[in-house]
């Protein structure tokens, strides 16, 4: 089977999509599940590959997961204490979110464990989140001095204290490891960054039983406290649709003239929505509906139409808030009046590709002009696109942004690479095809 998507330009977009289960939290139910007492049900999981990676690393740690469908989970948790060592190395395969949360839990685990995952894995930076765990009395060794992927954590050797730490950058990976870690330490484990991440982890936690305060400090910073040794006990959660992966159709149906699409079920946490705020400042048409609270986070439907957008500047605090919509962000740059610019985003640089690279060289391939900056990119929108033949670089994100921008490129366009789309939105081009019949 060649692994390429086709994509040629077409009609309008209608119809209704119910969106698959959100990643972040995906993971979260499996792990906190695991180290709560008694059951945990999961409904509409994500059955992405980065989530079953997730549920094979807990697996090899002793705790007994079933499937009961692919979106239907059921955890059968074994306390805090209850994991067991692995009989081999665990694999994370794409997987940032698994290999950095569990580099927390693990740390407070008495064995050992090595973490590893695919080419692209370990070539990202988990100094991170090793440093402040050696901080907290972690005994991690890894390639680099640590900083690279395999990791090895001799959980035998640890003893964890409660750290307080500011993190250098807003990444909700850093803050979950310490505050998991954190779990396994006497007293109060703090953790700052310079504007709040995604706080899957403190909702999810809470809900679970964990003692948690956060607080929103001046200038964008935020802080996020836990208590150690708390009783977690097994949830029922169902798992809001991923905003992220809504995206994709939000700008799709945006710029496909005559486009009408309404997105089912879709996490509206305020620390995940910039790409709706982002959007409707361009002056995309996108409603929201049915609003409501699901497992602790807010959920609505959303109905977009199609619509004509102008350029704007995207920057500081809300890079967090839509980090990994960036990639389908410039697309729609394409397609706005004027000049689009993103800044304080150096943080694409350290994800599955180098997104500001991968981006920049794809979308040139179309035809369009984009300038690469260190912690962003400048795009021109507003130039005729030409069907083009690009390479996701086995990233999900790239792949799909490129089937999106195909959509309205004059001809046909191939993406080489397309299946890592399954990383994070298994059935993309199926759902794609859906609403052009
Ligand atoms: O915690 C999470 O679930 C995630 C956090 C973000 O990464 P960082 O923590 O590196 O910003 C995001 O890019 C990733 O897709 C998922
Ligand atoms: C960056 C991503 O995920 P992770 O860090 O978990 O690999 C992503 O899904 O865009």
């Amino acid at each position: 089977m060649t692994d390429e998507l086709r994509v040629a330009p077409g009609g309008a977009l209608r119809g209704e999509i119910d969106v698959p289960g959100d990643k972040s939290i995906s993971h979260r139910a499996v792990m906190f599940g695991a180290l709560a007492e008694g059951k945990t049900r999961i409904e509409r999981f994500l059955p992405g590959q980065d989530c079953l990676s997730t549920i094979d690393c807990f697996r090899r740690l002793g705790i007994v997961i079933e499937q009961l469908s692919p979106t239907d989970v059921v955890v059968q948790g074994k306390g805090l204490r209850g994991l067991t060592e692995p009989s081999d190395i665990l694999d994370v395969g794409n997987s940032g979110t698994t290999l950095r949360l569990m580099a927390g839990i693990l740390a407070g685990q008495p064995f050992f464990s090595v973490l590893t995952g695919d080419s692209s894995i370990r070539r990202r930076p988990m100094g991170r989140v090793t440093a402040p765990l050696t901080a907290m009395g972690a005994v991690i060794r890894g390639r680099d001095g640590g900083r690279l992927a395999p990791i090895a954590i001799d959980g035998a050797a640890s003893a964890l204290k409660p750290l307080t730490y500011s993190s250098p950058v807003a990444s909700a990976q850093v803050k979950s490891a310490l505050l998991l870690a954190g779990l396994y330490t006497e007293g109060e484990t703090a953790v700052r960054e310079p504007y709040a991440s995604r706080d899957h982890t403190e909702r999810m936690l809470t809900a679970f039983g964990a003692k948690l305060q956060v607080a929103q400090e001046p200038e964008g910073a935020y802080c996020a406290t836990i208590t150690g040794f708390p009783d977690l006990r097994g949830q029922v959660i169902t798992v809001p649709g991923d905003i992220s992966s809504a995206a994709f159709f939000l700008v799709a149906a945006t710029i496909v003239p005559g486009s009408a699409v309404l997105l089912r079920h879709v996490g509206m946490n305020p620390t995940r929505d910039g790409v709706i705020e982002v959007l409707q400042a361009m002056g995309a048409k996108i409603r929201s509906e049915n609003e409501r609270m699901e497992a602790g986070e807010p959920v609505a439907d959303l109905y977009v139409e199609s619509a004509s957008l102008r350029g704007t500047v995207v920057s500081g605090g809300q890079i967090p808030r839509l980090i990994d919509e960036i990639p389908i962000l410039a697309v729609a740059a394409l397609f706005a009046e004027g000049r689009t610019e993103f800044r304080d985003a150096a943080e694409l640089r350290v994800k599955e590709t180098d997104r500001i690279a991968t981006v920049a060289a794809e979308l040139r391939k179309f035809g369009a002009c984009v300038e690469e900056r260190e912690d962003g990119m400048i795009i021109e929108g507003g130039r005729p696109l030409q069907g083009a033949t690009v390479e996701s670089h086995g990233d999900h994100r790239i792949a799909m942004a490129m089937a999106v921008a195909a959509l309205q490129a004059a001809g046909e366009t191939v993406i080489h690479g397309a299946s890592c789309m399954d990383v994070s939105f298994p059935g993309f081009a199926r759902y794609l095809a859906s609403l052009r019949s």
